[in-house]
């Protein structure tokens, strides 16, 4: 029997109606959450939306819901607030299900913290739950250290009243929509999350603070006095969302000191939750691990649930909370060991979309080099066999040119229209090696060159083709001066003609020969590039939707690649970037030009070509 069966609507088993008269439990399963309208159409008065909650489960929790019956159950709005417990569910669930099901996920809903509404339930089998660590020593995230009774009564008393909630500077201190907070020595901004060190602010940290630093120093907790104090006033139902303190901003170790009230923090890292109970005058030690690669947050709500000596959990009512988070400036790039949650060590190799777009030469050439030179170098051999047609408009191009006439193919890859007009001198430079060989081998005269700076002499050649090139270049203003490079070295009057790969791969409603080769196969996921470039993948075959993107290229590689039994081919992913043209934008493009002009344009085949005559004298009309 299926859990879509046992989903009942209106009728709850006895033993939930019994206990919480008015409540409905819904139960779901995935395919109930399809047909979800009429069908999911709740008891009357329920508040319950199962989008929300299958939401909920997966967006917070980590939590998939299953299709099919396992032996995980999640329930939400159940637990210690709502008093509906495991035992009551497994009376409400039949002899199948009661042996069936290994484990229950309580998922204690805020609302329901906050405001102990009637809600309802919402019970679903899912494919996992969190590992949920319960807080002995031994599972703390690595590096977390939690020192008890860190301060006393009277030293409690003294920091709180050190502080006047009811003056600051604006940089000082905010209401943010979760909390109060007051920062001394440096302001921490939460726009840009950084400090900055040449600013110090008027407010020191208060004089009390100095018995808990040397208490410190003395525990060797740490090395240094800390310098930035940031102290965060939580009334219950409030929190702070999970963060990782900002690596370069602060040395390690994070100290945060719990005042007034107890409190429950979360630490995740990959799917893993560690809830941690902070006792009030606690010292909190967020070292290595646990203050590089795991965020932490409060939860906004006004109860928290603990484990109590007895095996045995039980709800902790929340009073205010004053917390006081010590930390020191780092000032200069964060070298830690973690750096794929590190910002310094994103921030030196990381070349953002932003920077591309402000013409950044140097990060352009860096992801032109990584994102096609290193890529066509390595697909080369895979790449040459899928390119054999000379396109028709490419090859008529390069026929009707006089006998004797010098042919420039810039970017001419395996030399598919190198042969094509023997009565003329075809020459054509690459950035692949691994291509200007196969060019070789079938005898074409080739040269290494980026089309950036062509070594030609100016007037020097009768006609250039640029054939699915200058949309590899990664700026506006390198894609104009490949252009210009090309009017540079043709004669007055020669013509170029440059295809570029189209944004829109459809016109007329005819697909282009790109899409139309989609081979119907189920989208398979998005492999992640190796890449410090932010950028979008396209799913190959399809519409794009960006116009700076990476195209990936399976390789595939014959017979045995990485030894062992496994004698299948292999395919490895490489990504290729990609400027995709929006119509009119070539012309444009070619149209700044003060010594050449577009004669023609088109689109072929997913493509927007033009063929553009450069002045017949040196001065252009
Ligand atoms: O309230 C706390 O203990 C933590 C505060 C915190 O994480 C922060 O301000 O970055
Ligand atoms: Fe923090
Ligand atoms: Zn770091």
């Amino acid at each position: 029997m299926s859990f879509a069966n046992m989903w009942c609507s209106n009728t709850s088993p006895t033993s939930v109606n019994n206990l919480f008269p008015g409540r409905s439990m819904v139960l779901g399963s995935l395919s109930k959450m399809d047909e979800f309208s009429e069908a999911w159409s709740c008891p009357k008065g329920s508040k319950m939306n199962p989008w929300k909650y299958s939401n909920i489960l997966k967006e917070v929790h980590n939590v998939q819901i299953s299709e099919k019956d396992t032996e995980f159950l999640a329930i939400c709005n159940a637990g210690l607030t709502t008093g509906l417990s495991r035992e009551i569910i497994m009376e409400a669930l039949d002899e199948t299900h009661v042996a069936a099901v290994k484990d229950i996920y309580f998922v204690e809903n805020t609302s329901a913290l906050n405001e102990n509404t009637d809600c309802d339930f919402f019970v679903v089998f899912v494919k996992n739950i969190p590992e949920f660590s319960s807080h002995s020593e031994a599972s703390l995230p690595a590096g977390l250290i939690l020192l008890e009774n860190f301060v006393t009564p009277e030293e409690e008393i003294a920091l709180l009243k050190s502080i006047d909630w009811t003056r600051a500077t604006p940089e000082q201190g905010q209401s943010l929509k979760h909390r109060q907070v007051r920062h001394f020595g440096y302001q921490f901004d939460y726009g840009s999350n950084k400090v900055d060190p040449e600013k110090p602010l008027d407010a020191k940290i208060p004089s009390v603070c100095s018995p808990v630093f040397d208490r410190m120093v003395q525990r060797e907790i740490t090395a240094w006095v800390p310098d930035q104090l940031t102290v965060n006033q939580y009334e219950p139902g409030q929190g702070i969302p999970p963060h990782v303190d900002t690596h370069s901003a602060f040395e390690d170790p994070i100290l945060s000191l719990s005042l007034e009230s107890d409190v429950v923090m979360e630490f995740r890292k990959s799917g893993v939750v560690v809830p941690v109970l902070l006792p009030r005058r606690s010292l909190l030690v967020m070292s290595g691990e646990s203050r590089y690669a795991w965020t932490h947050g409060i939860n906004p709500r006004k109860s928290d649930v603990v484990n109590c000596p007895d095996g045995k959990f039980s709800l902790v009512q929340r009073k205010r909370r004053t917390s006081f988070t010590f930390r020191r400036l780092l000032r200069r790039a964060c070298t830690c060991a973690f750096s794929q949650f590190c910002d310094s060590q994103k921030e030196n190799d990381v070349l953002s979309r932003e920077n591309i777009s402000k013409n950044c030469n140097e990060t352009a050439s860096k992801l032109e080099n990584l994102h096609v030179h290193q890529v066509y170098e390595e697909i080369a051999g895979h790449f040459s066999e899928t390119r054999h047609k000379p396109w028709p408009n490419v090859f008529s191009f390069v026929n009707k040119q006089v006998p004797g006439s010098v042919i420039l193919d810039v970017g001419c890859g395996n030399g598919k229209y190198l042969g094509l007009n023997k009565r003329s001198f075809q020459v054509g430079c690459d950035m692949s090696q691994h291509l200007l060989k196969i060019c070789r081998e079938r005898e074409f005269e080739t040269f290494l060159s980026n089309c950036l700076a062509l070594p030609f002499k100016d007037n020097s050649v009768d006609c250039c083709i640029s054939i699915a090139v200058i949309h590899h270049l990664s700026t506006e203003d390198r894609r104009l001066n490949a252009i210009s490079e090309m009017v540079r070295v043709l004669a007055p009057g020669g013509e170029a003609l440059i295809y570029v790969w189209a944004k829109n791969q459809e016109r007329d409603q005819q697909k282009s020969s790109y899409l139309k080769q989609c081979n119907n196969k189920p989208s398979e996921e998005k492999p992640a590039p190796i890449s410090p470039f932010s950028l979008p993948v396209h799913t190959n075959r399809t519409q794009f939707c960006h116009s700076d993107l990476l195209v990936p290229w399976n390789l595939k590689q014959k017979g045995l690649k990485n030894s062992g039994l496994d004698s299948s081919d292999s395919e490895e992913v490489y990504f290729r970037y990609y400027h995709m043209f929006e119509e009119g934008e070539l012309e444009l493009l070619c149209n700044r030009l003060n010594n050449a002009s577009v004669e023609r344009s088109y689109y072929d085949q997913g493509n927007w070509c033009v063929v553009l005559k450069k002045a017949p004298t040196n001065k252009f009309p």
